[in-house]
């Protein structure tokens, strides 16, 4: 059996990312949330765009006003006014201001902004009653932030509000990014019915072509629902052939250990897959197949990952969280920050597991005051008990050889699911 960190490494070693050239696809402004960019961005305008003010005031010459203080104030003949949008229309000679609001376009002749608090005006004139704090003081200089030409956003990124932002303010309104990896989810068990059909003695709904398909969709992958397919070699083999010719990743669950009844690998095999993993030192999990079809076997321009999850609904669930999801992001084009999140927590139970295989407990990851706390879920941890795995959004890792945690203890913990909020106070304590 592999330890989990080495089968990992050869999970992600193995992944291609898309060719974001073959695989783009252009989506709008409105669309390109949480997609990842599939080519550089370079703007052809400077930011800003031109001199601008950052305040409310008058747009002046600093030789004009170097001299002005509250006893001698400087005076200034106002000679325009110039409202964010307006091009100012004249030069300010020496003597002379704007009028100025935030983020109205210098006029020329001026370097510097006073503020109308350190001002009074009369009339058509302006007094100015404190030295400015310096020359090209509140001026926004054109092409300060980003000049013209320059890489804008690299490819490789996920786009998320402040890049939308970047990217409209660029006008580019058309983004080409990596199109969504597909991904095919099949049930295997003659057991399995669908959560509409009469359940009858000894089946079993399965629960795990939704959570897999959710968590597909939750990591910008789009799940491709295959169904149900009985323990019948011919029917599976047919189903995972279909599989692998249309998707980018096959997740299959069940079927994956040693019963009379578990026929994925061997059909893996015959296929012409190579299996690279085929056990994991994790609990739950252990069953785990890893196999590649190779570009000619799958007739692609790149190879089919196949998943053999194990049937365990939290088995299917630990193995995708913790080996799926980097591969579907590493795939997808991410330039980085693929990996499986660990955070270190305090634990708020003793833990405990058998020692032999690297166990992960679920529960909850509470934020109290930025540090994190961890609630192991009540019940069986029976990789069966889907059950009391609702609300889980955090995994606590038990390392092998080591089989007692105690209450308070810091321990490591994959952070899973959606991102935590704070909270104000701890439940338990
Ligand atoms: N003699 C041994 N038996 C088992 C071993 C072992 O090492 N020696 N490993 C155990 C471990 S660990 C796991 S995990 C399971 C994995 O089994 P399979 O991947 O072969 O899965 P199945 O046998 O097909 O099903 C197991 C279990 O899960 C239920 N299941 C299957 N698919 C679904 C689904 N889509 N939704 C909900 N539940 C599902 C299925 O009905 C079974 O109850 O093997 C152990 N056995
Ligand atoms: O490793 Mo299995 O996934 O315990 O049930
Ligand atoms: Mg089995």
């Amino acid at each position: 059996m592999l330890p989990a960190s080495q089968a990992e490494a050869m999970i992600l070693d193995l992944v291609q990312p898309l060719d974001g050239k073959r695989n783009g696809e252009v989506v709008t402004l409105l669309t390109a949330i949480d997609r990842i960019l599939a080519a550089p961005v370079v703007s052809q305008l400077d930011f800003p765009h031109w001199d601008n003010s950052a305040m409310d005031g008058y747009a002046v010459r600093y030789e004009d006003v170097r001299t002005s203080h509250a006893e001698q104030p400087v005076a200034l003949e106002i000679v325009e006014e110039i409202r964010a949008g307006q091009a100012p229309k004249r030069e300010i000679k020496s003597g002379q201001a704007a009028r100025i609001f935030t983020g109205g376009v210098m006029p020329s002749g001026t370097d510097t902004v006073v503020i109308q608090e350190h001002t009074k005006r009369e009339g058509n004139h302006v007094f100015i009653f404190t030295a400015p704090p310096e020359e090209k003081a509140f001026v926004r200089e054109g092409a300060s932030f980003y000049q013209a030409g320059a890489p804008l956003l690299l490819p490789g990124i996920a786009l998320q509000p402040p890049e939308l932002a970047v990217l409209a303010a660029a006008q580019c309104t058309q983004i080409k990014v990596y199109r969504r990896p597909r991904v095919a989810i099949l049930s295997t068990g003659d057991e399995l019915i669908t959560p509409d059909q009469p359940l009858q003695l000894g089946q079993i709904v399965d629960s795990n072509q939704y959570a897999l398909a959710a968590l597909v969709a939750q990591t910008g992958a789009e799940p491709l629902h295959l169904g149900i397919f009985p323990d019948k070699p011919h029917i599976l083999r047919r189903a995972i052939s279909q599989a692998i010719a249309t998707a980018d990743v096959v997740l299959s669950s069940g079927g994956v250990s040693v019963g009379d009844y578990d026929y994925v690998e061997q059909i893996l095999a015959d296929l012409g897959a190579t299996i690279h993993i085929r056990a994991v030192a994790v609990k739950p999990g252990k069953p785990l197949t890893f196999a590649t079809f190779s570009a000619s076997v799958a007739s692609k321009h790149k190879p089919v990952l196949y998943f053999g999850l194990p049937g365990n609904p939290v088995s299917a669930l630990v193995s995708f969280w913790r080996f799926v999801q980097p591969a579907l992001r590493k795939l997808s084009g991410l330039a980085h920050s693929w990996g499986p999140m660990f955070v270190q927590a305090r634990s708020q139970h003793d833990l405990k597991s058998d020692g032999q295989r690297e166990t992960y407990l679920w529960g909850q990851l509470h934020l109290i005051e930025g540090c994190y706390e961890f609630h192991l879920a009540d019940g069986s941890h029976s990789s069966g008990n889907l059950i009391n795995l609702a609300q889980t959004n955090g995994l606590a890792v038990i390392p092998i050889g080591q089989p007692a945690i105690a209450k308070g203890e810091i321990i490591r913990v994959l952070q899973v699911g959606t991102p935590l909020i704070p909270l104000a106070h701890s439940k338990q304590n």
